[in-house]
Protein backbone atom coordinates (compact mmCIF):
# COMPACT_ATOMS: atom_id res chain seq x y z
CA UNK A 1 0.00 0.00 0.00
CA UNK A 2 1.26 3.67 -0.66
CA UNK A 3 2.45 5.70 2.09
CA UNK A 4 0.18 8.61 0.91
CA UNK A 5 -2.11 8.85 -2.04
CA UNK A 6 -4.00 11.44 -3.43
CA UNK A 7 -6.80 10.71 -5.48
CA UNK A 8 -8.62 12.97 -8.15
CA UNK A 9 -8.02 15.95 -5.39
CA UNK A 10 -9.31 19.36 -6.78
CA UNK A 11 -10.14 22.96 -4.78
CA UNK A 12 -11.76 26.22 -6.51
CA UNK A 13 -11.18 29.47 -5.28
CA UNK A 14 -14.53 31.05 -6.57
CA UNK A 15 -14.24 30.49 -10.06
CA UNK A 16 -10.48 29.60 -10.38
CA UNK A 17 -9.75 25.73 -9.98
CA UNK A 18 -6.36 25.82 -8.72
CA UNK A 19 -5.78 22.28 -8.53
CA UNK A 20 -7.71 19.68 -10.36
CA UNK A 21 -8.25 16.08 -10.82
CA UNK A 22 -4.56 16.18 -9.10
CA UNK A 23 -3.45 12.14 -8.50
CA UNK A 24 0.06 11.92 -6.70
CA UNK A 25 1.18 8.28 -4.63
CA UNK A 26 4.47 7.96 -2.32
CA UNK A 27 5.98 4.71 -1.09
CA UNK A 28 7.22 4.44 1.97
CA UNK A 29 10.78 6.22 1.94
CA UNK A 30 10.72 7.60 -1.63
CA UNK A 31 11.93 10.94 -2.10
CA UNK A 32 9.49 13.24 -4.30
CA UNK A 33 9.09 16.29 -5.73
CA UNK A 34 6.53 18.72 -7.17
CA UNK A 35 7.52 21.50 -9.25
CA UNK A 36 5.63 23.69 -11.33
CA UNK A 37 5.55 27.27 -12.55
CA UNK A 38 4.91 30.05 -10.20
CA UNK A 39 0.88 29.84 -9.82
CA UNK A 40 0.62 25.99 -10.74
CA UNK A 41 -1.13 24.35 -7.17
CA UNK A 42 1.82 23.17 -5.19
CA UNK A 43 1.59 25.22 -2.02
CA UNK A 44 -2.61 24.99 -2.57
CA UNK A 45 -1.85 21.02 -2.71
CA UNK A 46 0.27 21.54 0.52
CA UNK A 47 -2.39 23.59 1.95
CA UNK A 48 -4.80 20.04 1.25
CA UNK A 49 -2.25 17.99 2.73
CA UNK A 50 -1.81 19.14 6.03
CA UNK A 51 -5.83 20.19 6.69
CA UNK A 52 -5.50 24.33 5.84
CA UNK A 53 -7.56 23.53 3.07
CA UNK A 54 -10.36 21.62 2.73
CA UNK A 55 -10.88 19.83 -0.44
CA UNK A 56 -13.55 20.76 -3.11
CA UNK A 57 -13.54 17.27 -4.38
CA UNK A 58 -11.39 14.40 -3.92
CA UNK A 59 -9.41 12.00 -1.19
CA UNK A 60 -5.97 12.04 0.53
CA UNK A 61 -4.49 8.95 2.66
CA UNK A 62 -2.09 7.98 4.65
CA UNK A 63 -1.72 4.58 5.12
CA UNK A 64 -5.02 3.85 3.67
CA UNK A 65 -6.87 6.49 6.66
CA UNK A 66 -8.36 9.29 4.86
CA UNK A 67 -7.42 12.75 6.03
CA UNK A 68 -9.55 15.11 4.55
CA UNK A 69 -11.57 17.24 7.13
CA UNK A 70 -8.82 16.58 9.85
CA UNK A 71 -7.61 19.76 11.28
CA UNK A 72 -3.96 20.45 10.45
CA UNK A 73 -2.80 19.55 14.29
CA UNK A 74 -4.68 15.85 14.07
CA UNK A 75 -3.14 15.70 10.52
CA UNK A 76 0.54 16.39 12.27
CA UNK A 77 -0.57 13.49 14.92
CA UNK A 78 -1.00 11.17 12.08
CA UNK A 79 2.80 11.87 11.43
CA UNK A 80 2.40 14.04 8.82
CA UNK A 81 4.71 17.59 9.24
CA UNK A 82 5.26 20.44 7.20
CA UNK A 83 7.79 23.90 6.09
CA UNK A 84 6.81 26.94 4.48
CA UNK A 85 7.57 28.82 1.99
CA UNK A 86 7.82 32.19 4.26
CA UNK A 87 9.82 30.99 7.27
CA UNK A 88 7.38 30.16 10.52
CA UNK A 89 9.70 29.87 13.09
CA UNK A 90 9.00 31.65 16.70
CA UNK A 91 11.61 34.51 16.33
CA UNK A 92 11.66 35.76 19.64
CA UNK A 93 11.86 32.34 20.85
CA UNK A 94 15.30 30.71 21.64
CA UNK A 95 16.21 28.00 18.94
CA UNK A 96 16.02 24.93 21.93
CA UNK A 97 12.75 26.52 23.04
CA UNK A 98 11.29 26.34 19.36
CA UNK A 99 11.79 22.88 18.97
CA UNK A 100 10.84 22.12 22.27
CA UNK A 101 7.55 23.32 21.23
CA UNK A 102 7.08 21.44 18.43
CA UNK A 103 7.96 18.14 21.05
CA UNK A 104 5.13 19.72 23.58
CA UNK A 105 2.31 18.43 21.12
CA UNK A 106 3.98 14.93 21.83
CA UNK A 107 4.22 15.39 25.53
CA UNK A 108 3.76 12.40 28.01
CA UNK A 109 2.25 14.91 30.91
CA UNK A 110 -0.88 16.65 31.14
CA UNK A 111 -1.82 20.28 32.32
CA UNK A 112 -1.97 19.27 35.92
CA UNK A 113 1.26 17.32 35.94
CA UNK A 114 2.82 20.53 34.43
CA UNK A 115 1.05 23.08 37.30
CA UNK A 116 1.73 21.01 40.17
CA UNK A 117 5.05 20.69 38.81
CA UNK A 118 5.19 17.02 39.50
CA UNK A 119 7.88 14.31 38.83
CA UNK A 120 6.83 12.66 35.76
CA UNK A 121 6.63 17.12 34.24
CA UNK A 122 10.21 16.96 34.94
CA UNK A 123 11.24 14.01 33.53
CA UNK A 124 9.35 15.01 30.84
CA UNK A 125 10.75 18.24 30.25
CA UNK A 126 14.12 16.82 31.16
CA UNK A 127 13.15 14.23 27.97
CA UNK A 128 12.47 16.82 25.60
CA UNK A 129 15.80 18.94 26.42
CA UNK A 130 17.53 15.90 25.42
CA UNK A 131 16.02 14.79 22.14
CA UNK A 132 16.43 18.63 20.86
CA UNK A 133 19.41 18.90 21.58
CA UNK A 134 20.18 15.50 19.79
CA UNK A 135 18.18 17.42 16.95
CA UNK A 136 20.01 20.36 17.08
CA UNK A 137 23.16 18.25 16.60
CA UNK A 138 21.87 16.02 13.77
CA UNK A 139 21.05 19.77 12.06
CA UNK A 140 24.33 21.83 12.85
CA UNK A 141 22.92 23.88 15.37
CA UNK A 142 23.37 22.67 18.69
CA UNK A 143 26.18 25.57 19.04
CA UNK A 144 23.74 27.98 18.87
CA UNK A 145 20.73 26.61 20.88
CA UNK A 146 20.37 29.77 23.18
CA UNK A 147 20.11 32.51 20.33
CA UNK A 148 17.04 33.83 19.55
CA UNK A 149 15.77 32.12 16.37
CA UNK A 150 15.23 35.78 14.57
CA UNK A 151 19.23 36.50 15.03
CA UNK A 152 20.04 33.20 12.96
CA UNK A 153 21.39 33.59 9.61
CA UNK A 154 18.67 32.86 6.91
CA UNK A 155 20.39 29.30 5.87
CA UNK A 156 19.94 28.27 9.22
CA UNK A 157 16.78 29.65 9.72
CA UNK A 158 15.32 27.36 6.90
CA UNK A 159 17.15 24.55 8.51
CA UNK A 160 15.45 25.19 12.17
CA UNK A 161 12.28 24.47 10.49
CA UNK A 162 13.22 21.23 9.10
CA UNK A 163 14.10 20.30 12.61
CA UNK A 164 11.28 21.65 14.21
CA UNK A 165 9.15 19.61 11.52
CA UNK A 166 10.58 16.83 12.67
CA UNK A 167 10.50 17.24 16.56
CA UNK A 168 6.61 16.14 15.27
CA UNK A 169 7.91 12.81 14.54
CA UNK A 170 6.84 12.78 11.64
CA UNK A 171 6.21 9.89 8.79
CA UNK A 172 5.58 11.77 5.76
CA UNK A 173 7.97 15.54 5.75
CA UNK A 174 6.54 18.02 3.45
CA UNK A 175 9.02 21.06 2.62
CA UNK A 176 7.84 24.04 0.53
CA UNK A 177 11.07 25.66 -1.19
CA UNK A 178 13.19 24.10 1.74
CA UNK A 179 16.19 26.26 -0.89
CA UNK A 180 15.02 29.45 -1.46
CA UNK A 181 17.19 31.95 -0.14
CA UNK A 182 19.89 29.78 0.02
CA UNK A 183 23.41 29.94 -1.64
CA UNK A 184 24.41 27.23 -3.58
CA UNK A 185 26.95 25.92 -0.86
CA UNK A 186 24.11 26.34 1.70
CA UNK A 187 21.70 24.00 -0.98
CA UNK A 188 24.33 21.57 -1.44
CA UNK A 189 24.39 20.93 1.98
CA UNK A 190 20.47 20.98 2.47
CA UNK A 191 20.36 18.19 -0.57
CA UNK A 192 22.55 16.06 1.70
CA UNK A 193 21.02 16.46 5.29
CA UNK A 194 17.53 15.83 3.09
CA UNK A 195 19.06 12.63 1.53
CA UNK A 196 20.39 11.70 5.16
CA UNK A 197 17.21 12.50 7.13
CA UNK A 198 14.96 10.22 5.05
CA UNK A 199 17.56 7.35 5.47
CA UNK A 200 18.08 7.83 9.14
CA UNK A 201 14.34 8.47 10.41
CA UNK A 202 12.82 6.00 7.26
CA UNK A 203 10.83 9.31 6.10
CA UNK A 204 9.37 9.53 3.18
CA UNK A 205 9.35 13.20 2.26
CA UNK A 206 7.92 15.37 -0.81
CA UNK A 207 9.41 18.81 -1.65
CA UNK A 208 8.53 21.68 -3.85
CA UNK A 209 11.37 23.63 -5.26
CA UNK A 210 12.20 26.25 -7.36
CA UNK A 211 15.32 25.53 -7.53
CA UNK A 212 16.26 22.80 -10.25
CA UNK A 213 19.35 21.50 -9.11
CA UNK A 214 18.22 20.57 -5.40
CA UNK A 215 14.78 18.83 -7.31
CA UNK A 216 17.22 17.30 -10.13
CA UNK A 217 19.77 16.37 -7.47
CA UNK A 218 17.40 14.47 -4.91
CA UNK A 219 14.39 13.36 -5.83
CA UNK A 220 13.94 10.15 -7.14
CA UNK A 221 10.16 10.68 -8.38
CA UNK A 222 9.02 13.93 -9.73
CA UNK A 223 5.21 15.49 -10.15
CA UNK A 224 4.71 18.26 -12.45
CA UNK A 225 1.64 20.58 -11.68
CA UNK A 226 0.55 23.11 -14.60
CA UNK A 227 -2.61 25.28 -14.05
CA UNK A 228 -3.52 23.08 -10.94
CA UNK A 229 -3.27 19.67 -13.32
CA UNK A 230 -0.29 17.13 -13.37
CA UNK A 231 0.76 16.82 -16.69
CA UNK A 232 4.22 14.59 -16.33
CA UNK A 233 5.25 11.82 -13.21
CA UNK A 234 8.81 10.46 -13.43
CA UNK A 235 12.71 10.24 -12.65
CA UNK A 236 14.82 13.40 -12.98
CA UNK A 237 16.18 12.33 -16.67
CA UNK A 238 12.07 11.55 -17.87
CA UNK A 239 11.13 15.26 -16.24
CA UNK A 240 14.08 16.70 -18.33
CA UNK A 241 12.93 15.20 -21.08
CA UNK A 242 9.07 15.62 -20.89
CA UNK A 243 8.14 18.09 -23.61
CA UNK A 244 5.27 19.23 -22.00
CA UNK A 245 7.38 19.97 -18.65
CA UNK A 246 9.82 22.03 -21.18
CA UNK A 247 6.56 23.83 -22.97
CA UNK A 248 5.23 24.56 -19.51
CA UNK A 249 8.92 26.19 -18.26
CA UNK A 250 8.98 27.81 -21.56
CA UNK A 251 6.06 29.63 -21.17
CA UNK A 252 6.71 31.20 -17.98
CA UNK A 253 10.09 32.29 -19.17
CA UNK A 254 8.07 33.64 -22.39
CA UNK A 255 5.62 35.64 -20.52
N1 LIG B 1 -6.76 31.33 -0.50
C1 LIG B 1 -6.81 31.57 -1.81
N2 LIG B 1 -7.80 32.32 -2.37
C2 LIG B 1 -7.83 32.55 -3.68
N3 LIG B 1 -6.93 32.09 -4.56
C3 LIG B 1 -5.92 31.35 -4.08
C4 LIG B 1 -5.80 31.04 -2.69
N4 LIG B 1 -4.68 30.28 -2.49
C5 LIG B 1 -4.13 30.12 -3.71
N5 LIG B 1 -4.87 30.76 -4.66
C6 LIG B 1 -4.60 30.78 -6.10
O1 LIG B 1 -4.39 29.44 -6.51
C7 LIG B 1 -3.39 29.40 -7.53
C8 LIG B 1 -2.28 28.46 -7.10
O2 LIG B 1 -1.50 29.12 -6.09
P1 LIG B 1 -0.31 28.39 -5.31
O3 LIG B 1 0.20 29.35 -4.30
O4 LIG B 1 -0.75 27.07 -4.85
O5 LIG B 1 0.74 28.20 -6.48
P2 LIG B 1 2.24 27.68 -6.38
O6 LIG B 1 2.41 26.64 -7.44
O7 LIG B 1 2.55 27.27 -5.00
O8 LIG B 1 3.03 29.00 -6.80
P3 LIG B 1 4.49 29.53 -6.37
O9 LIG B 1 5.49 28.62 -7.00
O10 LIG B 1 4.53 30.90 -6.97
O11 LIG B 1 4.54 29.54 -4.87
C9 LIG B 1 -2.93 30.83 -7.76
O12 LIG B 1 -3.64 31.35 -8.86
C10 LIG B 1 -3.31 31.51 -6.46
O13 LIG B 1 -3.54 32.89 -6.68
Amino acid sequence: MALLSVNNLSISFGGLKAVSDMNLELNKNDLGGLIGPNGAGKTTAFNMLTGVYLPTSGDITLEGKSLVGLKPYQINHQGVARTFQNIRLFGDLTVIDNLKIAYHSHAKYGLLSAICRLPVFFAGEREMYEKSMDLLKIFNLDSKHDELAKNLPYGEQRRLEIARAMATQPRLLLLDEPAAGMNPQETHELMELIRWIRNEFDLTILLIEHDMSLVMGVCEKIHVLDYGQIIAVGTPDEIKNNRRVIEAYLGEEAS
